[in-house]
């Protein structure tokens, strides 16, 4: 079985080729829905998270604990130091879901697996893939994408490109970028020969 990670800075378009790559039939683990996951209800890192940083921490009408992501995003920006903590805690919990993903995947008997992982080179993952596919796109489009989706500031967005490796050092490690700051079908072009690359 083979492994293909998807990276990218935030904005890029990483969601939006997994989504792609999904549909042609690909098996993708998807590193922020597991954070996410993670952190709503039940999650394995909401009480390790909620002790470090309480103000995040609420109840649902059933009782049951979660963090509020925008509470945790308001934290981290207020106090970069909480960042690393944050990071310390979630990132084994990824990597484990990660791994029985691998597992699951190989029972079935996958060819090719595809993980979409943010912080893919920032924390070595590129090593155990295959291909390293890194989506890119101009500066300019990548702040406005974010302030249209999240409401973030362009000031918050500065701060969390500025702790992602360099859009051009990714670009430079990578196997395959995938320009997205064309147009859409431009873009499913790309993905395109992509697929045919890894069936081939
Ligand atoms: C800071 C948090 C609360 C913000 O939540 P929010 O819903 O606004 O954003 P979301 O989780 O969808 O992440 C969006 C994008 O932000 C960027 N990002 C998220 N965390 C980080 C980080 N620690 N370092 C750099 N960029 C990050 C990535 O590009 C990611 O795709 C959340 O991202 C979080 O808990 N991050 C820490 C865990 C982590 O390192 N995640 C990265 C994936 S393993
Ligand atoms: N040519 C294109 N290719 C990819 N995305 C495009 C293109 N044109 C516009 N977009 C839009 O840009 C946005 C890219 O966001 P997407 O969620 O895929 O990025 P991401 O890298 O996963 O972001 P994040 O790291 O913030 O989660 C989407 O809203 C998408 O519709």
């Amino acid at each position: 079985m083979k492994v293909m990670g998807l990276t990218g800075g935030i904005g890029m378009g990483k969601t939006t080729v997994a989504h792609l790559l999904r549909r042609a039939g690909f098996p993708v683990f998807d590193s922020d829905a597991t954070v996410h996951r993670l952190q709503g209800a039940g999650g394995a890192a909401v009480l390790p998270i909620g002790k470090l940083i309480p103000a995040a921490l609420v109840k649902n009408a059933e009782g049951e604990l979660s963090l509020d992501r925008q509470e945790l995003r308001k934290a981290v920006m207020a106090h970069p130091e909480l960042i690393g903590q944050l990071e310390k805690i979630i990132h084994p919990l990824v990597f484990a879901a990660r791994d029985r993903f691998y597992r699951r995947c190989r029972r079935r008997g996958a060819d090719w697996v595809v993980i979409d992982v943010p912080l893919l080179f920032e924390t070595g993952g590129d090593r155990q893939c295959d291909k390293v596919v890194v989506v890119s796109a101009p500066r300019r489009t990548q702040i406005a994408r974010i302030a249209r989706r999240r409401g973030m500031t362009p000031a918050e967005a500065q701060r969390m490109i500025a702790r992602q490796m360099p859009d051009h050092e990714k670009r430079r490690r990578a196997d395959v970028v995938i320009r997205t700051g064309l147009s859409m079908a431009d873009t499913r072009r790309e993905v395109r020969a992509l697929i045919r690359e890894m069936r081939a």
